[in-house]
């Protein structure tokens, strides 16, 4: 085929045009087949985008706020126990660290205490910083994992006599990072209780709810506890820290030692068209500590409270281990709203569509009879124009040949 052929064909292509035609076919295998496609897509629209993901309903996100308190005492009275950890008590105000946090709360369960340090030149770890001479000790300079700066001389550890450390300027004595037991110091915090007050607001519907329901007071909240597989126990909001790791997988005693990460998820999953106060949230725990990882477990960090003896500012330094339980807030509620109803049911009868498409393929494709098919339903038709115009079968115009 010449280049003049395939120009007269573009050009006899650009002067067409197509109209769909109905064409009714009378058959029981196509008719079934039809049908069948037709069933599984209302089935589909109705059944899962309609009922099931409530598409009929408008939805919208929470916005919202969480505080908490923990409450509980522990008594530490072990023979044997440096009496710096021993025969006291421990309250609120000891193992909560910092009082309030955002979304968020520290509990302590394990703790290295080093009390009195003042500032001046003192022997250094010898687990950080060991020496010999002086020649292994550089004035000035410090190590990442050191405490102080060193002053250049090396010096016996007094704690181990025969032991040597570089001498170094810092907060003295340098903590001695041993932890007081083999099992956590305050291992019995499991049975600490913590408040949970989330308070949730739906701004696309004017709606606010609380996880501390109405119907609760002060009585109630003194003597219930959260129990996931009680029904009225489970709408409580206190909970046990013991029944929080529990419920997340994890053995709190074991966790005390080295501390951890928790997560609490607080979900709201709302319908309001619906009695609002069947809106309540569910809680979903998380740990955040693989069991298995051996290096670097566990959570922990220092601070330290300051006073002064006479004119000499002195610090009880603590390396505090324990649990961070990290609280987050997810939801959405939906409502009755004609528009996302409209639109899915537009979507459902687009998708009808499909019917049609896969039928034609059956009818033209695959079906015996398919040619017949084929001429029944394309035809095609010439005006004088396409006469004029000279395309390859140049028969004369007609008002309805088929192919
Ligand atoms: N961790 C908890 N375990 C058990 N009950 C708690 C806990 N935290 C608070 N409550 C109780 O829940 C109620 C509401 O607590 P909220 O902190 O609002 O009031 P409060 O009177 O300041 O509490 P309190 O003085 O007892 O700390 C109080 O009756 C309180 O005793």
């Amino acid at each position: 085929m010449g280049v003049l052929s395939y120009a007269r064909r573009g050009v006899a292509v650009f002067f067409e045009y197509d109209t769909p035609r109905i064409v009714h076919i009378r058959s029981k295998k196509v008719g079934v087949i039809n049908r069948i496609i037709q069933f599984l897509i209302v089935a589909y629209i109705v059944g899962y985008v309609i009922i099931y993901s409530k598409g009929y309903q408008k939805f919208g996100g929470i916005d919202s706020a969480v505080t908490t308190k923990v409450k509980g005492t522990i008594y530490t009275n072990v023979s044997g126990l440096d009496p710096l950890y021993n025969n006291r008590i421990w309250d609120v105000g000891d193992y909560i660290q910092p009082a309030q946090e955002n979304g968020a709360f520290f509990v302590m369960t394990n703790v290295i205490i080093t009390p009195n340090q003042t500032q001046g030149e003192c022997a250094e770890d010898p687990a950080i910083m060991p020496c010999d001479t002086a020649d292994n000790c550089t004035a000035g300079e410090q190590t990442p994992n050191g405490n102080g700066v060193m002053t250049g001389e090396c010096v016996s550890y007094p704690p181990e006599p025969t032991l040597r450390s570089c001498e170094i300027h810092a907060w003295c004595p340098v903590e001695l990072d041993e932890l007081p037991l083999e099992e956590a110091l305050l291992k019995n915090s499991s049975v600490f209780t913590v408040l949970l007050k989330n308070s949730v607001e739906f701004p696309q519907f004017g709606i606010k709810r609380r996880n501390i329901l109405n119907t609760m007071d002060s009585e109630f909240l003194h003597k219930c506890r959260y129990d996931p597989n009680n029904a009225t126990a489970k709408l409580c909001p206190v909970f046990e820290l013991g029944v929080l790791a529990s419920s997340a997988g994890q053995d709190y005693a074991k966790m005390a030692i080295k501390g951890g990460v928790m997560e609490i998820v607080i979900t709201w999953d709302c319908n309001f068209d619906r009695d609002v106060h069947e809106c309540i949230s569910a809680i979903q725990l998380l740990p955040s500590r693989r069991p298995n990882d051996e290096l670097a477990k566990g959570y922990n960090f220092r601070y330290a409270h300051y006073y002064y003896t006479g004119d000499v500012q002195t610090r009880v330094l603590y390396k505090a281990y324990g649990i961070r339980f990290m609280i987050s807030v997810t939801g959405q509620a939906g409502k009755f709203n004609i528009i996302p109803l409209a639109t899915n049911i537009g979507a459902g009868l687009a998708l009808l569509g499909i019917a049609t498409i896969c039928c034609d393929v059956v009818v033209l494709y695959l079906l015996n009879k398919r040619d017949f098919y084929y001429e029944k339903k394309y035809l095609t038709v010439k005006d004088q124009d396409a006469f004029l115009l000279g395309e390859e079968d140049n028969g004369p115009p007609d008002a309805g040949s088929t192919r």
